[in-house]
């Protein structure tokens, strides 16, 4: 098997007496789609604060590329390739949606795009932003405010402003949160699109896009991973049916 790109060993976090993650432990290999489901309060959102950085871990290790990020500091592990979406709320909705784009590229490009002239500086990031945007088909949206997009435009540039950082390894915590059907199926075909070129950990309540989607999934229940497998697997699996999927088992 490939060397996993992350790695959770024993991740532990406790809130009081309640052990929120409780020695979650979980590989994602390069180029799966790995999905994370579990009922509400399961600790999905605490295990991805963990992984970014945002909740420390009382226990366990979080390796990523095969180097320990457990103590490392948010912005270090952006800068090691870790970016999550989708949070609308750092689009700038006054900004248009390539300005929007530009900034996420300059902000991660650090001395690469630091041109003798501004207006050769300003195409640099500008092209390295368009293409973001092909990749999330919104390119023919470059020019539009931000904040007049449709609320499937604004997950879609949320991707985009996360695949502008060249991430090795995206986060997606809710992608399809608040989405209605038809912008749902859009978001899928374009998650699906993106998977050859992207390793992704996905967590997703809805599970007709989660078997659609993932090479493999993990049930959280109770801070615990009980069963990691592929779709027909989990699917199959008596005690992930029993304690989760039982009840939204369409
Ligand atoms: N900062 C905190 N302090 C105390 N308890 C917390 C804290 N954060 C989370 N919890 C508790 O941990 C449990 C898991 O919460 P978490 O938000 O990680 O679950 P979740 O699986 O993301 O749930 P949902 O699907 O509803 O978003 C819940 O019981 C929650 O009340």
């Amino acid at each position: 098997m490939a060397e996993p790109l992350l790695r959770l060993d024993g991740l532990r976090k406790r809130y009081g007496g309640l052990a929120v993650t409780d020695g979650v432990t979980l590989d994602v290999l390069p180029g799966e789609i790995h999905a994370v489901i579990g009922p509400n309060g399961a600790g999905k959102t605490t295990l991805i604060h963990e992984i970014t950085g945002i909740v420390a871990p009382d226990e366990g290790r979080i390796l990523f590329a095969g180097a320990d990020i457990t103590r490392l500091s948010l912005p270090r592990r952006a800068r090691a390739g870790l970016a999550r979406s989708f949070q609308i709320t750092s689009i700038i909705a006054g900004f248009s949606v390539l300005e929007n784009v530009a900034l996420a590229v300059q902000a991660r490009s650090g001395s690469s795009f630091r041109f003798a002239w501004p207006a050769a500086r300003e195409r640099a990031l500008n092209d390295a932003a368009m293409e973001a945007l092909a990749e999330v088909g919104l390119a023919d949206r470059a020019a539009a405010t931000a904040g007049a997009l449709s609320h499937g435009e604004k997950r879609a540039l949320e991707l985009a402003i996360a695949l502008a950082t060249r991430p090795r390894l995206l986060l997606l915590d809710e992608p399809l949160a608040g989405a209605g059907p038809e912008e749902t199926e859009r978001l899928i075909a374009l998650l699906t699109r993106l998977k050859s070129a992207y390793t992704i950990l996905l967590v997703e309540h809805d599970m007709q896009a989660v078997f659609a989607l993932a090479d493999r999934i993990s049930v959280l229940v109770y801070g615990r991973i009980i069963a990691t497998g592929t779709v027909a697997e989990i699917r199959a699996n008596a005690e992930v049916r029993a304690a989760y999927l039982g009840e939204d088992d369409s």
